[in-house]
């Protein structure tokens, strides 16, 4: 294929990807195609009784409620093996009780719920792929699926203007939009820590977030430069949340930066490792109720954290930066970056004291996320 045509079909697929999630996102069904096999989808968390009576008279099939392994563990529901389990939707389960089922902030006021009828053959993997797209879309981790025979895919798609996308679309999109930033701006910003900054922002093809990078002086790039990969933290960074550390690394990054002379900070469209704002607040909800940062992310259906470090590392290639010394206690970031073909030559450590509020948080970040703390 010609790179031409590589980069419309690859555009093409962002789209679907993109269209697909706005639609999950307002509530309504999306056609996930794969081999031989689709399914009709609903986000779990949209669901109310119109809804789901539709996605049943559309697809001619009875929907089930799909969740991640680790949502359904939290719900004593026995593993099958794969990573997404399947239940009948019963007679007794209404809409309202499917979507505390995709929400654990709710598991302590009904604690019992069942008992659930779990499928155990078979899994399509549409169905998986729905929630890597509810997951891409920052929603709950979960679906409601009903089988779509596929010579029916394009008359139903059609007659109800439905979003449709494959299962490739899906699991090719956040490497094909990291391999897809262009930079779109950039100007000097100086800021109270690093008076000599520049702003680079750039943009995924998919139309998504921008990511930032922050060049403090102009450092040589011959050599490796201080490197700070700082994950977007709307309550740390912004409004002085004493829950994380966010704010203080930011912060401490770029002075740290400015006294070396020069380096680099990459502020990454990635909130609440990954998961977003919104199930982040989820997330601090649980951690009310006395779970920590990574049971609350699981607990909700997530892993522990979500995020790829392959943007971090096209943005670092973009900008010249192949060899870097990283400012992290984060082993995987380390690993991530490596991965992608970025040399670290040197891991900085990037401590701040602790608070009473954000004590557990960085104690459990050391003992079961193997932080450097
Ligand atoms: N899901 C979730 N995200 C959180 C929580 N607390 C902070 N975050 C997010 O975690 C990310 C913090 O990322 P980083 O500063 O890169 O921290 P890190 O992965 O510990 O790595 P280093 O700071 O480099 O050692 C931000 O996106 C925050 O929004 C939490 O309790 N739950
Ligand atoms: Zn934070």
């Amino acid at each position: 294929m010609s790179n031409n045509n590589k980069d419309k079909t690859e555009l093409k697929r962002l789209r679907a990807v993109d269209r697909a999630i706005a639609d999950l996102r307002r509530g309504l069904s999306v056609v996930v195609k794969g081999d031989g096999e689709a399914s009709l989808v609903l986000a779990t968390e949209m669901a109310f009784d119109p809804e789901l009576e539709t996605l049943a008279t559309r697809s001619g099939a009875e929907p089930v409620l799909a969740l991640t392994a680790h949502r359904a563990n939290v719900l004593h529901i026995q593993p099958t093996g794969d990573d997404t389990i399947r239940l009948v939707i019963e007679d007794w389960m209404d809409a309202p009780l499917m979507r505390a089922l995709a929400d654990a902030v709710h598991d302590l006021d009904q604690p019992f719920r069942g008992p659930f009828t779990r499928l155990k053959e078979g899994l399509p993997p549409t169905v998986s792929a729905a929630i890597k797209l509810a997951k891409l879309g920052r929603l709950l981790p979960s679906v409601l699926a009903a089988a779509l025979p596929i010579d029916r895919v394009a008359d139903v798609t059609t007659e109800h203007d439905l979003s449709i996308v494959t299962i490739d679309d899906i699991l090719a999109f956040e490497d094909t939009a990291a391999l897809q930033l262009t930079p779109v701006a950039s100007a000097r910003v100086p800021l109270q820590a690093a008076e000599n900054s520049t702003f680079h922002a750039f943009r995924p093809k998919d139309g998504g977030i921008e990511h930032l990078a922050i060049v403090v002086g102009d450092p040589n790039r011959r050599e490796p430069v201080l490197a700070r990969l700082h994950s977007e933290c709307f309550t740390g960074d912004l409004i002085g949340s004493l829950k994380c550390d966010c704010g203080e690394q930011l912060r401490g990054a770029l002075k740290a930066i400015a006294e070396e002379g020069g380096g680099v900070l990459l502020y990454l469209a990635q909130e609440g490792r990954g998961i977003g704002l919104i199930n982040k607040l989820r997330a601090y909800k649980l951690q009310e109720q006395g779970f920590d940062t990574i049971d609350a992310n699981e607990r909700l259906g997530f892993d522990a954290d979500e995020r790829v470090f392959r943007p971090a590392a096209e943005m670092l290639r973009l900008l010249g930066f192949k060899k870097i010394r990283l400012m992290t206690n984060n082993p995987e970031k380390v690993e991530g970056l490596e991965r992608h073909g970025i040399a670290i030559t040197e891991r900085v450590s990037h401590k701040f004291p602790s608070n009473t509020h954000n004590e557990l948080y960085l104690a459990t970040k050391k003992k079961r996320s193997g932080h450097y703390l």
